[in-house]
């Protein structure tokens, strides 16, 4: 059936026998590459807990995990490491996957310098991505995570607060107008994944797209649909080939979509250096010129000019669509679910409010870099959702030697995986863990607990570069909303239902009902 579904799936779109049988010769010698790679493994796998023994099991589990759903792939993840424990083998193909949940092991993974490439899933990000700061390795990666870190010092973060602040009060208006006449808001998730585009353009690219306004709604989709192919593909072993992906209707719909992204940044790239030299000829004649506020892709621009042959333009586009991705999507989902969890629980949204009026008494001024510092409630509750809900909801090393844990070796060339979604639902670690709780990330609270029991930003040298800028745009946005409005969620926790498309989506989130504040009229700018 799951074979016939796989022609199916090939020929629907050209119904061409040629093709299905074309996937057949390349999948017959796939296994047979596959097999020869597995016995290179031998002995130290055969110890390891196992969902794929045999050969056998490893087809029927390759073809369920093919045939599974976005929906379906962390429930799986989550039965399996009950039922098994912190540390699971599963042979898909003949690739060796081995999932560790223990926060000892993922210490040893995480903080190793060794152990830095990706898994090969990543590899299908390249297409998009190419050799960026999240898919290189090696030397490549180590010079490029030198360079940007310091376009992400605390000093240029800085001048993003007004961008994050603009953007966060077109949001509130946003609501409040969805809003009116009492209605109840459905799509929360969408309004807010445009405000985080709106800031990440501006602050990466120096761009307003104006997503908030209804406009580069095609970047906006293609976004989308790029993103839901790559988790198909990266689940579907047919699709890991090339020519077999490159055939099918979803690899010529990528392609498009594709293309428009590149397009687009390739346009921005492009219009950013002339407003660059604009503004330097500008200087240089009258000494004047337009106060400048550097984006990250000016500071990209500025170390290809200074330093020649240290960054193309194509290095610069790989770097900034690598940033415009994570940097939106990651942020606006742990946006989104805190609004939930604020809206379902008036205590714990009282008690930040409270915060925010020691913090702004009366006054409609826009947060500075301290107060966001200061918002200490605020934070508790961010941490608490990304412990339920971390974005990014699986993190991969391809092993390049052997990998010691306490109990076992793992040989080289597995693909270790660590699901932060599982790890952060552990009962011994977090009794309760269902519960959102913002009080679990109170300092007394956080003494004595395992510091890789908590990853949402990953942890070592490759953990999330931009989690600082993540922290301040997502309190920005989250007090912004909380200053002028109150937050009522119309459902349950219960009722949420997410999936994994690259980073974690919500497929169901309960309606948000969002009641302006008596007095307190926002405006654009302060
Ligand atoms: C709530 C928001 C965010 C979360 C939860 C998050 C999470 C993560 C995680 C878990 C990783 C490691 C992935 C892996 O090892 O496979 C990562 C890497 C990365 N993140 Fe974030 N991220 C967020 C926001 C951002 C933002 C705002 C930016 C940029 C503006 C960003 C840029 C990156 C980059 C470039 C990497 C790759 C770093 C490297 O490999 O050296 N992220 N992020």
């Amino acid at each position: 059936m799951i074979v016939y579904n796989l022609i199916g799936a090939l020929t629907s779109d050209s119904n061409t026998l040629w093709v299905a049988l074309l996937s057949l010769t390349v999948l017959s010698l796939y296994f047979l590459y596959f097999d020869k790679l597995s016995k290179i493994h031998g002995k130290q796998i055969s110890l390891l807990p196992s969902i794929t023994k045999t050969q056998w099991a490893s087809l029927i589990v390759s073809l369920k995990l093919a045939n599974f759903g976005p929906r379906d792939i962390l429930p799986y993840f989550d039965s399996v490491i009950k039922k098994y424990g912190s540390i699971i083998h599963l042979k898909i193909i003949a690739r060796h996957y081995v999932i560790i949940n223990d926060p000892d092991d993922i210490k040893v993974l995480l903080s190793s310098v060794q152990h830095i490439t990706k898994g090969p899933d990543y590899e299908m990000l390249e297409p998009w991505l190419n050799k960026g700061l999240l898919t290189s390795t090696d030397q490549k990666w180590h010079s490029r995570r030198k360079l940007l870190t310091n376009t992400f010092h605390f000093k240029i973060l800085e001048t993003y607060v007004p961008s994050l602040n603009n953007h966060s009060r077109s949001l509130v208006k946003n609501l409040i107008n969805a809003s009116d006449n009492g209605k109840s808001i459905a799509d929360i998730d969408s309004h807010v994944t445009l405000c985080a585009l709106d800031i990440v353009c501006e602050t990466i690219m120096g761009v307003n797209l104006r997503t908030q306004e209804g406009k580069s709604t095609d970047y906006v989709k293609a976004i989308k649909n790029v993103s839901h192919i790559l988790i198909k593909r990266i689940f579907t072993f047919w699709y890991w080939s090339e020519i077999i992906f490159n055939l099918s209707s979803i690899g010529r719909e990528f392609r498009k979509s594709l293309k428009l992204l590149h397009n687009f940044t390739e346009n921005v790239i492009k219009e950013r250096r002339k407003i660059l030299e604009e503004t330097a000829e500008q200087k240089k004649t009258d000494g004047k010129g337009k106060k400048q506020i550097y984006s990250f892709l000016d500071l990209l621009v500025g170390v290809s000019k200074e330093n020649p042959g240290t960054m193309t333009d194509k290095d610069i586009r790989e770097e900034v669509d690598t940033f415009l991705f994570e940097g939106h999507d990651t942020s606006s989902i742990a946006i989104t679910m805190a609004i939930i969890h604020l809206g379902l629980d008036q205590n714990i949204q009282n008690l930040v409010r409270d915060e925010l009026y020691e913090i702004f008494g009366d006054s409609d001024r826009d947060a500075t870099m301290e107060d966001l510092k200061a918002m200490t409630n605020l934070e508790r509750v961010i941490k608490e959702t990304m412990r339920l809900y971390p974005s990014v909801t699986g993190i991969t090393r391809t092993l390049k030697e052997p990998l010691h844990l306490e109990k076992y070796t793992i040989p080289s060339k597995s693909v270790m995986v660590v699901v932060p979604h599982l790890l952060h639902r552990d009962e011994n670690i977090y009794p309760n863990p269902e519960k959102f709780d913002p009080d679990r990330f109170l300092p007394e609270q956080c003494n004595g607990r395992h510091p890789y029991a908590y990853i949402p930003f990953s942890a070592g040298p490759r953990n999330c570069i931009g989690q600082k800028f993540a922290m301040y745009q997502m309190k920005t946005v989250l007090s912004t909303i909380l200053r002028y409005t109150i937050v009522e969620t119309l459902g349950t926790q219960q009722s949420i239902v997410i999936s994994t498309q690259l980073i974690m989506r919500a497929d169901y989130l309960p309606s948000v009902k969002i009641t302006p504040i008596p007095n307190k009229s926002i405006k654009s700018h302060t």
